[in-house]
């Protein structure tokens, strides 16, 4: 795990990284409070710091301050190095974000079981946030984490001159599946789609399972064009092999639904959801296992596979 220690006392930081390495953290290094900051403000920032009070430009409480005021998703632990250890210190370092305090000079067995206490912390809750937005039988994202991601994506959008596409997709005659094979077969067939079709998206698409059998896929800075082309990635992924399950080998499809936007589109999600899910339907009707795209004006149009023949018609 990255720990970051911040401290504007070169032979200090020299014996932490000593330390710190050899308890198996992974050192990044800040000589100032400003650097701390922008540090721990990284995408992948340390979760864990060792912030010295006294530093150029932001002292530690600063630090503090800053990182609990920026409202970052994840959370990242601060212990305050201090020679101040009087109370109102204390007070003032945990009131300012703080989780904790060492004091100067730090006697190492201290650090560590300090960094270990902080460790867990992180470390549950990272456990929680995974439980709150993944699905437990798939393990994709569950419903309020991918719209989480396309509202976030729908902000985005507005300062890129790219599309944004989304992707409903729904396996066909799913009850017929779970009626015939059980329910349990169903859960199989569910888990196998998504990670079949999960496989056929770029690695900064988001994909989701917003009900039942029914998926969504978010993926940025891409066209209409592109979206069709991992749609019938997807499609074939499910028609192209049966399922083996444990009650025998399941044949499914998968009916598939795009809307995209670009910067221009003033749009809000419901209506980019409403239209995929309008496209969608226009695929379950044109016979299933195919794919429709939506026009801008919400109508859907037959565009690959199935019934129709590959790439027939597209808006
Ligand atoms: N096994 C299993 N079944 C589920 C799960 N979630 C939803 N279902 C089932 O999915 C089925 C969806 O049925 P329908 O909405 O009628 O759709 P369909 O049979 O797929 O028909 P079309 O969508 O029109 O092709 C229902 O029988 C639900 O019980 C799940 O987590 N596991």
């Amino acid at each position: 795990m990255k720990v970051l220690v911040a401290d504007d006392d070169p032979i200090s930081v020299l014996y932490l990284q000593d330390v710190l390495s050899e308890w198996g953290y992974e050192v990044v290094v800040a000589a100032d409070g400003l650097s701390a900051e922008a540090i721990l403000l990284q995408a992948d920032g340390p979760l864990l710091a060792v912030l010295d009070w006294m530093m150029p430009g932001l002292d530690g409480t600063d630090v503090c301050h800053n990182i609990r005021q920026a409202g970052l998703e994840r959370y990242v632990y601060m212990i305050m190095l201090t020679s101040r250890t009087e109370t109102e210190f204390i007070v003032a370092a945990m009131n300012a974000g703080a989780d904790d305090y060492v004091a100067k000079p730090f006697i190492a067995e201290e650090m560590r079981v300090r960094l270990r206490a902080g460790r867990r912390i992180v470390d549950l809750e990272q456990e929680l946030r995974r439980q709150a937005t993944r699905d437990a039988l798939t393990g994709i994202f569950n419903r309020g984490a991918i719209l989480d991601v396309l509202q976030k994506e729908i902000a985005r959008r507005v300062r890129t001159p790219d599309f944004l596409s989304v992707i409903f997709a729904d396996l066909d005659h799913f009850k017929r599946i779970n009626d015939t094979y059980g329910h349990l077969a169903g859960d199989e067939v569910l888990r196998e789609a998504t990670r079949r079709m999960a496989a056929t998206l770029r690695n900064y698409d988001s994909f989701g399972r917003y009900g039942g059998e029914e998926l969504l896929a978010v993926l940025p800075d891409c066209d209409p064009e592109g979206a069709l082309i991992v749609a019938e990635r997807m499609r074939g992924a499910m028609a192209d092999a049966t399922v083996p399950t444990a009650y025998g080998d399941v044949a499914v499809t998968v009916s598939i639904g795009i809307a995209s936007v670009n910067h221009a589109d003033a749009v809000e999600m419901s209506d980019l959801l409403h239209r995929a899910d309008g496209a969608l339907y226009a695929a379950k009707l044109r016979g299933r296992n195919c794919v429709s795209v939506a026009t801008t004006d919400g109508r859907a149009g037959p565009a690959s596979g199935g019934a129709g023949g590959p790439d027939a018609w597209q808006s």
